[in-house]
Parts: structure tokens; sequence; C-alpha cells
């Protein structure tokens, strides 16, 4: 076995399914072996971002690891965005980079790719990744590939691994992976005790799921748990998605002054909120109506548990959840709770189309045929989101970079096989909705709603007085075609529907609809955050 296919292998072993890649002339070795072997089924994309937020996405899905594999350089330092949004919102992504070789690293010429030094790019992956190696000593390979890929898991964050060009056939023992890191028992039990105390002090105790729950394929754990518990659930923003297709208490997404009034004043007015997996992150906590006290919350997040004014360390989420459900007995009742309701029944007239009518539109698409995976992009495609069933749902909900709704898309598709419908706005579009040329090569094909309202509208909201939120309309529809889809440019909502309807029954190209959405007319929830985040700061500024 030689290196690359020692590493192939680890990546199956930690639960890797495909690569995403571009390669170049320092990274052609390891492809050739990635072809050649087929140990892992490779995915080509056009734009290194593409590949980052495509792997990032399926990492995100199949609760494995995702693998995006490029050049040194240019390709790598292309991507630096999309690894950072992986790490920020803990995706286990695995960064290859083909390298220099030993030899020409040692020619005294600069190398072409190469930045300020020969280490630079393992420097500033350093800053975005969990764990790095450069693969430059075959006998220590297979430890430190344990080592690596065992953190990406164990951490859901990224990590770098560097194959210089010369290492990629020598000869290379076969990975083992590390062993689980034991847990000890006696800090566990007084941590579920002490959880499980608290939550039954509390008159009205909640639960709100995080990414975290995902990450580490607790979904179905942390639903039977709140229905055991008898205590209602809500997502964090971030979580949107999350327990969509579990028996569920779940209320809906806590997006404080942006979000439904009796979810946010369900969380608000907790005396015992339960945070599990959630990120703290200003887009989950910042437009709060009323000043949640983290410190009176339980919070338990990369693998500590904080409450009372004390941490518990080293308690991983999937021991403290086994060990939640160990000490909490099956419910004699069924827990339900009532779930606000979702827009449904469209009105196709002749009306023009808000991002309200999209979100009905969907949800009624669903009724009929079924739910569909979503992939969005930021924008007010997002929070018009929070307005359709809960489904499973992949977005940059904090790290919030443009960008990710089609790569993703398409990481989602080649990592569940199920048809994705992907949400993204047309300043989104510009940057990467290009990677809709890839989908053909490999029978993808999503439905893609993008919301073209010729502006940078989410920013226009925050400061309307600037032109340079407008853009130009490119007549995307018009393009789909020499991309190897179908294209249709809708202005009313009884083409919406129209245009839905051809779509959801067209398989094996993808659908792009392109829908005209006058400027300034925006999401209920986008209008709520707006507003929310204007009434904040201007009471921090009086
Ligand atoms: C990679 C990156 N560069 C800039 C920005 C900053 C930004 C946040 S929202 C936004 C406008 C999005 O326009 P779009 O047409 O896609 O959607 P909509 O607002 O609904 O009209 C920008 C430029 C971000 N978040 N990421
Ligand atoms: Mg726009």
């Amino acid at each position: 076995m030689n290196l690359t296919e020692s590493l192939l292998h680890a990546l199956v072993d930690h639960g890797a399914r495909q690569i995403f890649g571009i390669p170049g002339d320092f990274a052609l070795p390891y492809f050739r072996i990635i072809e050649q072997t087929g140990i892992l089924p490779l995915h080509t994309l056009s734009h290194e971002p593409g590949v980052g937020f495509a792997a990032d996405a399926a990492a995100r899905v199949q609760g494995g690891i995702g693998v995006a594999a490029v050049t040194y350089g240019a390709g790598a330092l292309n991507m630096v965005n999309a690894v950072a949004a992986a790490y920020a919102e803990k995706s286990p992504l695995v960064v290859i980079s083909g390298g220099p070789g030993l030899g020409e690293s040692q020619s005294g010429l600069l190398l072409h790719h190469q930045a300020k030094t020969l280490d630079s790019q393992l420097r500033i992956f350093q800053e975005i990744t969990c764990d790095q190696v450069r693969l430059d000593d075959a006998a220590r390979a297979p430890a430190d590939i344990a080592r690596v890929l065992g953190n990406c898991v164990r951490n859901s964050l990224p990590v770098y691994i560097e194959i210089p060009r010369d290492m990629v056939a020598r000869p290379c023992a076969p990975v083992v992976r590390e062993a689980p890191r034991a847990v000890d028992a006696d800090a566990l039990a007084a941590c579920v005790d002490e959880i499980l105390a608290r939550l039954r002090a509390a008159r009205a105790p909640v639960l709100m799921a995080g990414v975290e729950v995902r990450r580490f394929g607790l979904e179905d754990k942390v639903a039977e748990l709140s229905r055991r518990l008898g205590i209602p659930v809500v997502t964090s923003f971030m979580g949107r998605g999350l327990l969509a297709d579990q028996d569920a208490p779940l209320m809906g997404t806590y997006m404080g002054l942006a979000g439904l009034p009796e979810v946010s004043a369900l969380v608000e007015d907790s005396d015992g909120l339960f945070l599990v997996g959630v990120i703290i992150s200003d887009t989950n906590f910042a437009v709060s109506g009323k000043h949640i006290d983290l410190r009176h919350t339980i919070q338990a997040l990369e693998a500590r548990v904080t409450m009372g004014y004390h941490t518990y360390a080293d308690i991983p989420l999937d021991a403290l959840i086994d060990g939640l459900l160990a000490r909490v007995p099956h419910a004699d009742a069924h827990f339900t709770v009532d779930r606000p309701a979702f827009p449904h029944g469209l009105q196709a007239d002749e009306a023009t189309i808000a991002p309200a009518d999209i979100a009905c539109a969907v949800n009624d698409l669903m009724a009929a045929h079924g739910k569909l995976p979503i992939a969005s992009d930021m924008g007010d495609c997002l929070f018009t989101a929070m307005d359709i069933e809960h489904t499973a749902l992949v977005a940059p909900g904090y790290y919030a970079t443009m960008g990710f709704g089609v790569p993703a898309g398409l990481g989602v598709q080649a990592a569940t096989g199920q048809r994705p419908l992907i949400l993204v706005g047309d300043g989104a579009f510009q940057m990467t909705g290009w990677e809709l040329g890839n989908c053909r090569r490999y029978g993808w094909d999503p439905i893609v709603l993008l919301f073209n309202n010729a502006s940078w509208e989410m920013l226009r909201t925050f400061q309307p007085e600037s032109g340079f939120n407008d853009l130009d309309d490119w007549g995307f529809a018009q393009m789909a075609a020499g991309l190897g889809g179908d294209g249709v440019r809708v202005h009313t909502r009884a083409q919406l529907k129209a245009a839905l309807d051809k779509a959801i029954a067209t398989r094996g190209r993808f659908q792009l609809i392109e829908v005209m959405i006058p400027r300034g007319v925006l999401s209920e929830s986008l209008s709520r955050f707006v507003n929310a985040v204007k009434r904040l700061n201007a009471a921090k500024a009086a």
C-alpha cells in the first residue's frame, strides 16, 4: 500500500463518502491515485470555494467527514473562506493539498504557487483548522493521519493534510484508527444528575438544539430525550432543520425579535434553558427581546458542560445524551406541542412575487410531493427558509458567507442521492451559481429558486442610501440551457406555481427558476430581523 492509498482508506474509515476537488501540478500525482484506486468517488468542480462548500455540506448531511482536495497555493488558498466557514460552523472538513516535494523545496528557487514561504500555506490553515500535518515521513504518516482525522471527528472541525508530491506513492503502512477516549464515569454521572435536578426544578424548561446535535449524529436521541423529559424543543437559528424528521416536540426556531413571538417567549421566559450543542453567537442570540442571562442556562458545547458558574470538562455530547437517556425512563404519556403553522395555499394569481409567496409555494410543493432537503445561501433566501416547513437544511447561518448555496446543494445530492432545493439570491448566484454547469456530468438535478431582486438587498435594508447595492439584471434563466439545465423567469405567483410543478416533474436536468422580486420586498423574518437590529442599536446609542 502507498501513502495516498493509506490516507484514502483512513478517510473512508473515518466517515468520508466522496471527494470534491480541483487538481494542479502539485496535486496531479495524488489525484491519479484517487482516480485509479476508486477508493472514494471524485467529483471535480470549477472553483475552489465551491469545492469547499460542497465538501462541507456533504459532511453536514451525511454525518461523516467531508473531503476537499486541492493543489498547492492558488488552489488551497482560494478555498480559505469556505474552510473558515466550516470551522466557524463546526463542520468536519478534511482539506487535502498537494505540495512541493523535498528536492524542489531545497532547490533554492522560489516555487510557483508559493506565497511568502513554503510554510505560509500551512500557517494560514493553522488558523482555520484544529490540526494539521505535512506527510513528509512515510514511517510517521499512519500515526499522523490517525491523529489528525481523529481530531477532525472528535472536535467536528476542519483539519489540513499536505502531501508533498514526491511522497504520494511511497510505501506506507495502513492507518490504525485511534481508540475512543474514555469518559470519566463519575464526572459524567455528577453532571447528568445536576442537569436533571435543574430541569426538574425549573417551572418552564426548554431544550434548544444546536448544530452539534447534527454533527455528532444525535438527532434521534435528543428527540427521544425531550419526549421523555416532557419539555419543548426549539432550534437555534443555525440549527434550523434539525429534528425535522424526528418525532420531537419541536416548537420552531429561536430568532429573538426576528422570530415567532410564541417561540421567543418560550425561550426568553424559560428558567431552565438547556442549550445542547448551541454555538453562542450573535446570529443565535443578538436580537433577543429580553436579555437571556446565559450564566443561568445549561450549556453543553465542545465537550464541556457549563451551569451554575462551573464547568464539567471532557464530557462529549454523545456521552452526555446517552447518560441522560440512561437516567430518564420512558415517558408514560406521549409529549407533544402545538407547533406554529407554516403558510400553505399559494394564491396562484397575477400578483408579483414576495419571498413569503416562495415559502408558501415550497410548502405546497412539499405537501404534494414530499420533503426536499434544502441548501440555502446567505441573503433573504435564508430568512425565507424560516417560513418553510421543517426539513433538512444546510446554510451558513452563523459565518454568513455568500456563495454557499449552489455548491452546498450539489454536495447534498452527491452525498445523499436526494434531489435538493437550492435557495439563492442573485448576488450570491453571481459568485458560485455557475457550479450548476457540473450537474450534467454527475447526473445531479437540483431545483434552484433564484431570488432575483437585482440587488444586494440585505445590505440595502441596513444602508438604503447606498447606490452600490443596485445590481444589474443578468437574465440568469436564459443561461441555464448552456449550463446543461432548464431555466425559466417568473414574475407572477401563477407563473411561480407552474414553474415549480414543471420542475418537480422534470428529472435529470437542473431546474433554475429565476424569481423576479421587486426591490424592497422582504421576507417577514428579514423585516423583523432588520427592525430588531435597528431598535436594539438605537437603544444602545441612547
Ligand atoms: C462572500 C461574501 N461577500 C460579502 C458578503 C456581505 C453580504 C451580506 S448579504 C449581501 C447581499 C446578498 O445579495 P443577494 O442578492 O445574494 O441576496 P439578497 O440580499 O436577498 O438580495 C452581501 C454582499 C457576504 N456575506 N459574503
Ligand atoms: Mg439580491
